[in-house]
Parts: structure tokens; sequence; C-alpha cells
């Protein structure tokens, strides 16, 4: 993966192109995907734009983005300033403007051509009592759906463990089922599963019997980064945030500089990660009990054996007594067999996604390295970070007898796709969870037949055990992990018709040459529904996310081409030219988009008609996200103080 151009995200895009034969003055925009051929460019390729159609409010907006910044925080700024934003908004978990970022939420997105995939966030307009009684998707005959309408990806840990083609055979089975639904259940170990029913457990007893007060001594932000563990609580839902935090001497002054129970974050950031990039190694050992294991790629190294440090949560405050003392071991553990987990899953997911080794590698680099590779290890480029991307948060939800049905627009959630690449959230006590499938077709109660299966079996109480079902994990894939995979299948695309150079407007009015385009993952649309009153909801979702910081893919022939020292690899014939980019000039692209091609280039499928923002749409927009997004946050707006 690319070494990490300097380029501050507080600092506006580079837009000027220097003279021809000049060399560039600083790291060129293009940072290199593998190696360092393109450091000495000579003349710096044009910008390159992608086109990003965002649904808010019903309307459909077009927003230009410069294809090769690749930082996850300077897209997101880009889509605020096509949108008018200010600087300081938040959109959807990250910050635009000066702060922190996290990673992708397009608010939505509608595809002209068909290497996009649709994403039709159903407009605010959309009456929220016409989504409060969900249509269930029909539950198909196929007996290897689940109890309710859910495929079941076969991906066991005892599949995962028994031979490379069982392990490759699950991947497919989740890919397949994270495509078409949007949401998989994979079954988690009985060990697991029992792990599972002592954390709701316990994580009940803390939300009931701790006083606010202790529970919010928990809470500790680390930088201005919004980054925070512990304790926090907004409307009908609290929770306590679990991620690694390993601490040391040094880092540990610098953290506890910042300790507070404020959602406002201190000014003073975490030093910079180191921005080198290899393939971060996958721990599967504890996973995999067997020599015999297949690793994730051919050439993934396992860590060489050796202790990992002694705490990897050191810096977390702990709730304190009456919370039984096994409530820090537990979350732990929780936290580091769902990590296992979802990173175990992510290179064959990618695999079975048609995803080339190489690029998985690319993606497995954005990850924090795992948090018990020990502080020497050569097995990644990456050290672990003072604070970690990845997050488990242990929810409550409560909404007490005889309130009103909040609705959509007023859920505790709203409606969003998480950020990052995957998460996996084991079943809940109470059901909540609930999805929208991938074309927007449809509402799915992910729980609520998993949960009454389960309460058969459980205590009177029915909410310490679900039977069963406890061992079911429900998967769903992140905005990040869509947004990376679409920029691969473009990369791949251009690769494939070799149509790079002069600059090009990547809207793939090509035909794509691949046989095995990677498929395009929907990001899992959901939201939580607080149907159930007077009973308390226990949620346990980890969210495996990248770094903030690290890059996205890009194409890495658009830079190569316009290097005099390093022209191109001759391209395969193409049927099909990529017609010269009108933006290939220093200015940003007119917002509205340049002309739609000619009719003889467009795909099979029409796109759908784009409307042009005037500006006072653009004001509308504006006003309709801070107002609506941020206040009511139906679009999972969220506030800073959320992360
Ligand atoms: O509580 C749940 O089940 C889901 C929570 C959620 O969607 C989130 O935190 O992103
Ligand atoms: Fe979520």
């Amino acid at each position: 993966m690319a070494v990490e151009s300097p380029t501050s995200a507080h600092a506006p895009a580079p837009m000027a192109q220097p003279p021809p034969d000049a060399p560039p003055k600083t790291t060129p925009l293009y940072p290199p995907p593998h190696e360092s051929k393109m450091s000495d460019l000579h003349v710096p390729p044009p910008p390159i734009y992608q086109y990003y159609n965002m649904l808010l409010d019903g309307k459909v907006y077009r927003i230009p983005v410069r294809l090769p910044l690749m930082r996850i925080e300077e897209v997101h700024k880009q889509l605020g300033d096509g949108l008018g934003l200010g600087e300081d908004v938040t959109i959807s978990g990250f910050k635009i403007g000066s702060g922190t970022y996290f990673p992708f939420f397009h608010l939505g997105r509608l595809p002209p051509w068909d290497i996009y995939e649709p994403i039709l966030v159903p407009s605010s307009s959309t009456s929220p009592s016409s989504l409060r009684s969900p249509p269930f998707f029909a539950p198909p005959s196929d007996s290897t759906y689940g109890p309710l309408g859910i495929p079941l990806a076969h991906l066991t840990p005892a599949s995962l463990a028994t031979t490379p083609d069982l392990y490759h055979a699950a991947s497919r089975s989740l890919a397949d089922v994270l495509c078409t639904t949007g949401y998989a259940v994979v079954r988690a170990s009985k060990e697991d599963a029992n792990m599972f029913r002592v954390a709701r457990r316990e994580a009940l007893q803390y939300f009931k019997d701790i006083p606010e007060e202790e529970k919010k001594k928990t809470r500790k932000v680390f930088g201005n980064e919004g980054k925070f563990v512990g304790y926090a609580k907004t409307g009908a839902r609290e929770w306590f945030q679990v991620r690694t935090t390993p601490g040391g001497e040094v880092r540990q002054k610098s953290s506890e500089e910042h300790v507070g129970t404020s959602a406002q974050a201190s000014e003073t950031r975490l030093p910079e990660e180191n921005n080198t990039t290899g393939p971060a190694a996958i721990e599967l050992r504890p996973m995999l009990p067997s020599e015999t294991l297949p690793p994730t790629s051919p050439d993934t190294k396992l860590p060489s054996p050796s202790s990992p440090p002694d705490d990897p949560f050191s810096l977390m405050h702990w709730p304190p007594a009456p919370t039984p003392s096994s409530f820090r071991p537990t979350m732990t553990a929780l936290y580091a067999t769902l990590d296992r987990l979802s990173r175990l899953m992510l290179p064959p997911l990618l695999s079975a996604l048609n995803v080339p080794t190489h690029m998985v590698h690319e993606v497995e680099a954005m990850l924090d390295p795992p948090f018990d590779t020990p502080p020497n290890s050569t097995s990644t480029d990456h050290p672990p970070p003072e604070v970690g991307s990845s997050v488990l948060r242990v929810y409550q939800y409560y909404r007490a007898p005889n309130t009103p049905l909040p609705g959509l627009a007023n859920a505790a959630t709203g409606l969003h796709a998480d950020m990052g690449f995957l998460t996996l959230s084991p079943v809940s006590n109470v059901p909540g969870l609930v999805g929208m499938g991938p074309r927007c077709d449809g509402w799915v109660d992910v729980e609520s037949g998993l949960v009454a299966q389960g309460e058969k079996g459980a205590d009177a109480e029915g909410e310490e055990d679900n039977g069963a079902v406890d061992e079911a994990v429900f998967v769903m894939a992140g905005d990040t992990l869509s947004e990376v995979l679409r920029r691969l299948r473009l990369r791949e695309h251009f690769e494939a018709v070799g149509a790079l150079g002069g600059g090009v407007n990547v809207e793939p009015n090509v035909e794509r040459k691949s046989k095995d385009p990677i498929t395009a993952l929907p990001p899992g649309l959901h939201y939580v529904d607080e149907k159930v009153m007077g009973k308390a909801r226990i949620s346990m979702p980890f969210f495996l996310r990248p770094r903030p910081t690290s890059l996205l893919p890009v194409l890495p022939q658009l830079s190569v081409s316009f290097s005099s020292d390093h022209p191109s690899p001759a391209p395969p014939p193409s049927t099909t030219p990529v017609p010269s980019s009108p933006t290939a000039s220093d200015a940003p692209p007119s917002f509205p988009p340049p002309p739609v091609p000619p009719a003889s280039l467009a795909a099979p499928a029409p796109p759908p008609p784009l409307r042009t923002a005037t500006p006072e749409e653009i004001q509308t927009v504006a006003d309709f996200i801070e107002k609506e997004v941020f206040m009511k946050r139906p679009w999972s707006g969220r506030a800073k103080g959320d992360y």
C-alpha cells in the first residue's frame, strides 16, 4: 500500500499544477500504491474525479471528488465541500474540517452506471409511520435460510478449522449472503456463545447497579480525535466502549492529560501514526488450532510466537464494584474474540468477492496491527496505535413502559450503515436491529425470530439466556469496505481496459474486460427499532475499522502514465476508449457534472435522471443536514462525542 502523502487534512486540496518540466515541490498527490515508482514524477497528472451521487431528502446531488486523493478524511472533506457545508461539520461520524474523521458514509448513492452499486436511502419525507411496521422478507423455502429468512453463512470456527476448501466455501457463502441480503448470521462456537451470555448478564448488571456519576468516570477521551473509551449516553441508550489502549510509559502521560467526561475532546492530538505500509499479518492461531490450517492467503505470514503486550487495554478505566470482577476479563475477551473473528473473515471474504491477493493485502494494511502483536514484531509496519481504531460497544437501550414508539426518525440510532469494514454483533437479548435490504426493497427484522426462538429456553427473566441462538453473530459490511471495494473495482476496470492517461472522468462508460470483476459489497443499512418497552436491550456490536489515516486504493496507472521516466505499460487493446477528461485542468470540475457520454458508450442500464443542484438547494441540503441530521439524526448524523 502507498506511502501516505504528508498533505495535511487541514490544508485545502492542492489543485495547482506545476509547470510540465518542474519537479513537484511536494510529495506528489498520487502516492504510489505499491512502490516508489512514481515518486520522481515530472508531470503530475491532472485531477481525476469520481462522482458520488448522494440522495438527501429526496433529492439527488452529484458531488465530484478528486479520486487520487486517497486519505479517507480528504475525501470526506470534499464531499462536505461539494454539498456546500462549512468547515467543522460532522457527517455521520466523520468530521469535515479540522479534527478527525472516520471512514465513509455516503448518505446515499445512486449509480448511473453499472460499476456503481445502488444504495438508495429513502428520503426523510417518507412518512415515518410507513416505516414503523417494516414488511419482512418472506422466509424462502430453501433450507439454507435461517429462522427469519436470513441466510446463514456456514462460517463457524469449526468449518474454518477443517480444510482450506471449507474455509473458502464458507467465505463464499458469507460473501453471497452479504451481497444479496446485506446481513449474514454466522455461528460462533459454544464456548464463545457462553461468553456472550456472561457478557450480556454482566452488562445488564453494570447498567443497572452503577450510578451514572460512577459510570461517567470510566469515560476517557484521547486527543482531539473524539476517540474515547468507557461510558457514554445519548437519549435512550447508554454504552460502555472498549478499545485497545496499550499505553506504556510515554503514551500514558499524553493520554492521561486528556481524560475527561466531556464529549468535548482536547485539542492535543495523538502523535501521527507511522505511515509506512505493508501487509498486515493475521493472527490465526488462537482461532485455528492445528498446524494444517490455511493461512488467509498464500503469502500471509503468521506472526512469530512471542509474548504479547501485558495489557492491551491498560489505559481503560473499568467500572467499579458492584460490577462483577469478571466484567473486565469478559469484555476484553469479547473484544479479542470479535476482533479475531472479524480479521479472520476479512481476507477470505475479499477473495470470495474476487479481490486479487495483492489487493487483499492492501485492505489488510488499512487495519491496526492485531492488538496482541508483540511490540517489536516485524510482522507489521505499523506499531499498535495508542488507541485502537476498532471498537466494541456494549449497549443498553431502555424505553419506559407506555411511551410512544420513537419511529425511524427518532430511534436511538437512526438509519445508517456502520463506518468501517465489518460489524460483528452477537444477537441481543431483546429484538431491535432492523436492516434494510441492499436494494432498499424491504426491511429485515434481523433479531425477532432468533430472540423468540432463544427465549423458549430462557430463564424467567428472559434476559440472560437466549439458549442456542446465543451462537448467532450478525455480520454486516461497513461503508468503508464498500467504498474500498468500489475503488478496487475501478482500478481493476481501468487496468483491464488500459484506459488511463490524459485525464479520465472516472465514470465508467467503458466495457469491463475482466472476467471476474470484483463484486460490489453493499454496506448493511440498519437502525435499532426500540419497539420493546420496559425491558433493557443489551447489544454488543464490534466494529472492525481501518485507521482513519489509512489510504484508499487508487488507480496506479493514473500516475505512471504521466511519468516520462516510467512510461505506462502498453495497454491491452480496448474497443471502447475512454474519452479525454473535460476536467483535466487546474480547476475543480463543474458542479453539476460534465456532459453525459454519448449514448453509444453508455452502459446497458440507463442511468436514473440526475438533478442539478442550485445554490439554493445546496443551502437547503446544508440546512437539512444541520437541522435534521444532527438534531434528530435520522440519517445517522452522529455527534463527535459519539466516538
Ligand atoms: O445496538 C444494535 O444492535 C446496533 C447498534 C448500531 O447500529 C450501531 O451502534 O451502529
Ligand atoms: Fe450500526
